[in-house]
């Protein structure tokens, strides 16, 4: 008898990787705003040096997750969260746990550049200028490191004492995440880092999230099918603050487990 559509699974997490990859790691996570649920009962995990997009509709709650995996909500009051997430098997709300050095390891990047009011090098050397104890030598050499690996070293090598906000949309965008590696992350978190941008500068912040997977970990919120699927490995489609499907992206654009999926993908659902 042929498999019909009704017999597929109801929903979850389609991905099946080595335990001994996982970075990140979410269990039975829910968050509410003060009565408003907002993430229910969401599992999976998020694989070391891989991509991994989060997709869905607008309001479904991406952004949402994307913040409580650096403890973003930690100081909304209104905020109640249940269930776990662990970052290479420690539990982030441990007590044990400082939430600077969870947001040392776990950087974030939002939508608009943020650079501060201040060089391309003073906005690089931010960070590690506040963990102190570097001599000039040694941050100069992770500036210009943090910089290449951000794509952005040549176009501003001669000019490092020029004022961030002299730069175009896309270099700020890249020289906040060269700010971000600056402090040797783990794990990268991007929240529509490039819908502010225009479409060559837009390529580039993808090329740079490709070649970053070598060293790190990230996660992308997008509202961009297009994005997500030339820039991911894996893809979680959100919806209603559930995780609908969750599978390697090639499958989850071609061949969907789920109707919910597949009229989302196709465009029959906003
Ligand atoms: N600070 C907040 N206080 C109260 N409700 C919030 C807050 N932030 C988000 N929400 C609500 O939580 C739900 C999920 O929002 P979230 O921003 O995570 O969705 P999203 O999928 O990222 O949306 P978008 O794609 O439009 O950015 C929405 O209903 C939103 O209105």
């Amino acid at each position: 008898m042929p498999v019909t559509r009704e017999a597929r699974p109801a929903g979850g997490a389609f991905i099946d990787f080595d335990p001994q990859a996982t970075s990140l790691e979410i269990r039975g996570f829910g968050l509410r705003y003060g009565d408003k649920p907002a993430l229910h009962d969401l599992t999976l995990r998020v694989p070391r040096h891989r991509v991994t997009a989060f997709i869905g509709p607008s309001g479904c709650g991406k952004s949402t997750l994307l913040r409580a995996l650096n403890r973003l909500h930690d100081l909304n009051e209104e905020v109640v969260q249940e269930g776990e997430i662990r970052l290479e098997g420690q539990d982030i709300h441990a007590p044990e746990v400082a939430v600077a050095e969870l947001r040392r390891r776990v950087g974030m990047v939002f939508q608009a550049p943020n650079p501060f009011p201040m060089s391309i090098y003073d906005n690089v050397a931010f960070g590690l200028r506040l963990q102190g104890g570097l001599r000039k030598r040694r941050l100069d050499d992770i500036v210009e490191w943090a910089l290449h690996s951000a794509a952005l070293w040549d176009e501003v090598k001669d000019r490092l004492r020029a004022s961030a906000w002299s730069l175009s949309g896309g270099q700020q965008q890249r020289l906040v995440i060269a700010r971000t590696l600056a402090v040797g992350p783990e794990v990268l978190l991007l929240d529509e880092p490039a819908s502010a941008l225009d479409p060559i500068s837009t390529l580039k912040v993808e090329e740079l999230i490709r070649n970053l997977k070598a060293s790190l970990t990230l996660v992308l919120v997008t509202h961009n099918m297009q994005q997500a699927a030339r820039v991911s490995d894996y893809t979680a489609f959100l919806q209603n603050g559930e995780l609908v499907e969750y599978a390697p992206t090639d499958t989850l654009f071609t061949n969907p487990r789920l109707r919910r999926t597949e009229n989302y993908i196709t465009g029959r659902m906003a």
